[in-house]
């Protein structure tokens, strides 16, 4: 009984993460390289401020309205994923600056890997070997379904650079933050709220540092001022990206960060597989066996894993 209603839970948040990051996902898309008059917008770590200090305002709003049990997870652990999980986000979105969209998106597509290789040499998390072969196979199905053959032009071939770099670095951040997640998550198992919170309250005040010092803030305002059109594409994604991470804190602090991560690529791949439907848009054959390893893996992981993820110590003690 406690299972279904876990696993009713689990496709809740899921369907959820799917919604909110598909507009998310578009508004990213239209802030980081859409025209404004003949400007791009750069600023990347006021729009990851924004982010944190929105996620932070809405869980300080949720926490309010109930009761909570007292967090024993220790600051440094707070500290650090908060670190992690903003380079991450600052690497990602800096990125776009050099790469488009859909290259940035098949790049991140593989960040189960890093999330469950460092989970289990830093978060001390353990696999079992199938579990690696399935993400693997949903991966690898993501990547092949959204790859976009090279341009033919050669001069349009681009090598790999400063963009590509920083989609790398971001994949290290993730898997980092992944890691220390896992370990709050096995010593404390604190709330999503309390996560979601602490999280947010460091990393909004280290960006807030970043902002300040390197003096980002004013060209922000100036940018502001001359294009307010960019105010409701703001707006909009501190929104969703807040509902969405809401439902991603409550993913980690119940199942952890791996099937969260798991989440949020096929969010990608389902993204891209429903826009080529509705267009009718014919599938390559590429990306017809991409599409086979995705729902492979994702089908064996549903029925082979099941129940044989490690207890936590809290559940331990129950
Ligand atoms: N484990 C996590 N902990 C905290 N925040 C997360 C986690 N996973 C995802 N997020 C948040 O959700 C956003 C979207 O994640 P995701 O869909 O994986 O796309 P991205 O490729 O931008 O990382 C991230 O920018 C981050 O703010």
């Amino acid at each position: 009984m406690a299972k279904t209603k876990s696993e009713i839970r689990f496709i809740f948040y899921a369907v959820s993460i799917f919604i909110c990051y598909f507009i998310f996902g578009m508004l990213q898309e239209k802030i980081n390289r859409g025209k404004y008059g003949n400007e791009r917008f750069t600023c990347t770590l006021s729009l990851v401020l924004i982010t944190c200090l929105v996620n932070y305002i809405f869980a300080k709003i949720l926490m309010l309205s109930w009761k909570h049990e007292k967090d024993t997870t220790r600051t440094a652990y707070y500290f650090s994923s908060a670190l992690t999980y903003l380079l991450g986000m600052v690497t990602s979105n800096m990125a776009l600056q050099w790469v488009n969209y859909p290259t940035q998106v098949v790049g991140k597509a593989a960040k189960p890997i890093p999330v469950m290789i460092l989970g289990v040499l830093i978060g001390r998390k353990v696999y079992p070997l199938k579990k690696y072969f399935f993400v693997f196979l949903i991966v690898s199905g993501v990547v092949l379904f959204m790859f976009k053959d090279q341009a033919k032009n050669a001069t349009d071939y681009q090598q790999f650079g400063i963009g590509e770099i920083l989609i790398l670095l971001s994949l290290t951040m993730d898997g980092l933050t992944g890691a220390v997640q896992e370990r709050i998550k096995s010593e404390s198992s604190p709330t999503a709220y309390a996560m979601m919170l602490n999280t947010n309250w460091w990393s909004t005040i280290i960006v807030s540092l970043g902002v300040v010092l390197s003096g980002e803030i004013f060209k922000f305002i100036s940018f502001v001022t001359i294009h307010p059109e960019i105010i409701i594409y703001l707006t909009g994604f501190a929104f969703t990206g807040a509902l969405g991470q809401l439902f991603i804190f409550y993913m980690v602090s119940e199942f952890g960060p791996l099937p969260c991560s798991v989440v949020t690529t096929t969010r990608k791949f389902f993204t891209v597989l429903a826009s080529v439907i509705i267009f009718g848009n014919v599938l390559y054959p590429r990306q017809w066996f991409g599409a086979i390893l995705v729902f492979s893996g994702l089908f064996l992981d549903i029925f082979y894993s099941k129940g044989k993820s490690q207890p936590t110590k809290r559940e331990l003690n129950k």
